[in-house]
């Protein structure tokens, strides 16, 4: 098991991780999620031993890292697939690896041929593709057969046969007692993978359910409805009879309705009752993305803002439309659908409830709307050194 105790780590005046408790218990794969410079790989090379907590401690098996016995054997992770001497053959380095462990040479070979880069072994890894470089990375990982797995981006490069053989090995090494922790940018690809989630924003944990509750407790369900298209005063009554009963209705691209707050035989009645035919009325539950989405919209520091074209684009054409956001693909906004008030915050202000959760079985109470800022450390350091130097 891991454990992290109110670990913080400053650089100079930067707070990368602040008072972060968790545990990372064995037998699952546990997701670590954050937006970009929320921590993840700080943590993770903390937990390696490879960076020094400001406070607090992180330990594995009960142990902080450099006092493992044997930590190579214990612990594998992959951190960074480019850290390789590239001028050397993919088999000598794992060998090398394997020497300063103890690790018989068979096991060299063993690894990759889990990873399936036995026809290449004997090539320079400068050559590789990153897909073919992450996998080296994992074969490093498992080299020492570890009970502990840390793997930063695993899938990152990998074709999608990659990325299935990643997902079944994560949970084959899981299914096996390990203790897996790994992080992804990839929802759909954690939904599939993790049983466990922590996800954290600007250095502070947001979460730490299980992926079930994760989504419950961070999403609102709602039912999609749609009335005849080629019949719009259907639609127009139907949203009068749902809205009057208490309901939050939202168009959707489609013309299709997005209907919160009213159970679905409610719907179905009301829409008999107002002579209205269904084309369609169907649950939805919110996928991991816009439960992630909505969870860490006030902790993500790096926002992308639309391309203006700096006025290279000709002008649209008179009563043209600029193209709508797609529901799905990342537009702002679509993943956090106005609190029933109609433009209200998604995320209640701290200390209030917040008006989409459900509560889910054994999930913990809500999580903060976003972090609260982090103190800077006081004196500033040398950011141009490493932390080793300074
Ligand atoms: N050696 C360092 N010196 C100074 N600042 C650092 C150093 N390492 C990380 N940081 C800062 O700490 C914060 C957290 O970085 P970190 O790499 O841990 O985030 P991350 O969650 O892994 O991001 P990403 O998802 O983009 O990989 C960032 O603001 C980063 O600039």
């Amino acid at each position: 098991m891991i454990e992290a105790v109110g670990l913080t780590k400053r650089y100079g005046a930067k707070t990368a991780v602040y008072n972060l408790s968790f545990q990372v218990r064995p037998g699952a794969v546990t997701g670590f999620l954050g937006p970009n410079g929320s921590g993840k790989s700080t943590t993770m090379r903390m937990i390696l031993g490879l960076d020094n907590p400001t406070s607090g401690q992180v330990t594995i098996g009960g142990y902080p890292y450099r006092k493992l016995p044997n930590a190579a054997r214990q612990v594998g992770a992959l951190l960074d697939a480019k850290a390789v001497h590239g001028g050397r053959h993919a088999r000598n380095h794992l060998l090398s690896l394997a020497q300063l462990s103890g690790i018989p040479a068979r096991r060299v070979d063993e690894v990759l041929g889990v990873v399936g880069l036995q026809d290449v072994a004997r090539k320079r890894s400068k050559g590789f593709s990153l897909g073919m470089g992450q996998r080296l990375g994992i074969a490093a990982a498992l080299l020492g057969d570890p009970q502990v797995l840390l793997f930063d981006e695993p899938v990152n490069g990998l074709d999608p046969e990659g990325i299935l053989w990643v997902r079944n090995l994560m949970k084959a090494l899981a299914a096996e007692g390990r203790t897996v922790f790994v992080s992804s940018h990839l929802m759909s690809e954690m939904a599939l993978t993790a049983d466990h989630l922590i996800v954290i924003g600007r250095g502070q944990l947001l979460s730490d359910m299980s992926i079930k509750d994760f989504i419950s407790a961070n999403s609102a369900d709602f039912a999609r409805v749609r009335t005849p298209d080629t019949e719009p005063q259907q639609r127009e009554k139907l949203t009068a009879a749902l809205t009057e009963a208490g309901g939050q209705v939202l168009p959707e691209q489609d013309g299709a309705l997005r209907v919160m707050g009213l159970p679905l035989p409610r719907i179905s009645d009301l829409a008999h009752g107002a002579d209205v035919r269904l084309w369609e009325l169907s649950p939805h539950q919110a996928s991991l993305e816009e439960a992630y989405m909505r969870m860490t919209q006030n902790a993500v520091d790096y926002r992308s803002t639309a391309d203006q074209k700096a006025g290279l684009q000709p002008p649209l054409p008179p009563g043209a439309q600029p193209p709508m956001p797609v529901p799905g693909q990342g537009q702002p906004g679509w993943y956090a659908p106005p609190a029933p008030q109609h433009g209200g915050p998604p995320y209640a202000p701290q200390g209030q409830p917040n008006p989409y959760a459900q509560a889910a079985p054994g999930a913990p109470a809500q999580p903060p709307a976003a972090p609260a800022p982090a103190p800077a450390a006081a004196p500033a350091a040398d950011l141009t050194k490493s932390e080793d130097a300074r």
